[in-house]
């Protein structure tokens, strides 16, 4: 990837930090990032087998290029101190807070990871974090928390137990959703970081799946938190651009390329003015279009 090229996170797929087989084969389903899971999918009595399960996958096992995450327990819960230095000494890429509903968790989080790097000798800073919003209290105080840390990558919403705290459930048309969404990203782009939204675990009904994988996508989130390899391809499909949008992404990059060199920032194409903001969804389309395999060595489209 290179240097200033966004890492795009479409799909964040949990794999239970318990189970062996799903530890070990998670990275041959190509989601953008692999979440082992310590907290809601791993019981109390398996806490630390699961912690030293992936422990021990972190160290041998090659992801590729998937980006490693680590949902680790709660501030509140007595595996968390455990799960941090463990992750951190494992050098995992980002470990997700579940359940944040203060940017000062975030900055206690922050704190505990420092000191895990310094006493394992890794250079401060090298660990990345996110928070999962998953309740009112986190929903209010999502602007805050999702700048509550310069290693913060991240925010996701987490629905199950959101419209639980909410006294709801969740709908087909996910509108006791609208609200939670619209704060957490908001509160990402506002800090300049990523947007996930949430889980979603019917597996028995996959348009569902599919209509709200097009609504978020429509809102603007980088992904989606999945549960299963099944779920990567249908997100994939959603975020791939058409051929339409990646000629004209081409066009609009080569129109203001032209335009720089003639030392103007702003350009006419076919009667449509091409200015700043058209160039980074062009760039972001074709970020895009290079993840979806629609790219030949030159860059340019390939026909299927
Ligand atoms: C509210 C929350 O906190 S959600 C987050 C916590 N929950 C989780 O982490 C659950 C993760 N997901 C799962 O455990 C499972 O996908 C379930 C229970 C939802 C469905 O299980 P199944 O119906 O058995 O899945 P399915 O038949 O699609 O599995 C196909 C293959 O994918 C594997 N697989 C399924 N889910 C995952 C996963 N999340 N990660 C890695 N591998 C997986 C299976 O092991 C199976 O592999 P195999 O063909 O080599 O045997
Ligand atoms: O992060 C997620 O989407 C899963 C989760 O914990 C929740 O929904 O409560
Ligand atoms: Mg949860």
């Amino acid at each position: 990837m290179a240097e200033n090229e966004e890492r795009l996170r479409r799909t964040m797929m949990f794999v239970p930090g318990n189970n062996p087989a799903m530890v070990k084969d998670a990275g041959i389903y190509g989601a953008d990032s692999i979440m082992f899971d310590l907290e809601d999918a791993v019981s109390m009595a398996e806490k630390d087998a699961a912690r030293v399960l992936v422990y021990e996958a972190l160290k041998t096992q090659d992801y590729g290029k998937a980006e490693l995450v680590v949902r680790i327990n709660g501030l509140d819960t007595k595996y968390y101190a455990d799960d941090v230095k463990a992750m951190v000494k494992a050098g995992i890429d980002v470990i997700r807070l579940p359940k944040v509903e203060s940017a000062a968790m975030i900055q206690t989080l922050e704190k505990d990871v420092a000191a895990a790097e310094a006493e394992f000798d890794i250079p401060v800073g090298t660990t990345h974090l996110m928070a999962a919003i998953e309740s009112a209290k986190g929903v209010l105080n999502a602007p805050a928390i999702a700048a509550a840390s310069d290693r913060m990558i991240g925010i996701a919403l987490s629905a199950e137990d959101y419209t639980t705290d909410m006294k709801t459930h969740r709908y087909p048309d996910g509108a006791e959703l609208e609200f939670a969404r619209n704060m957490v990203l908001h509160a990402a782009r506002a800090a300049g970081i990523a947007a996930f939204d949430t889980v979603f675990t019917n597996m028995a009904d996959p348009d569902g799946f599919y209509r709200e994988t097009r609504h978020i996508h429509q809102l603007g989130f980088d992904g989606k938190s999945l549960v299963n390899p099944r779920q990567i391809a249908m997100v994939n499909s959603v975020y791939e651009p058409t051929k339409d949008e990646v000629i004209k992404a081409q066009k609009v990059i080569a129109a203001i390329e032209e335009a720089r060199i003639k030392g103007s920032g702003v350009i006419s194409m076919n009667g449509q003015m091409v200015d700043r903001p058209v160039v980074l969804r062009a760039q972001r389309v074709m970020s895009l279009a290079k993840v979806s395999n629609l790219l030949d060595e030159e860059g340019n489209y390939i026909e299927k």
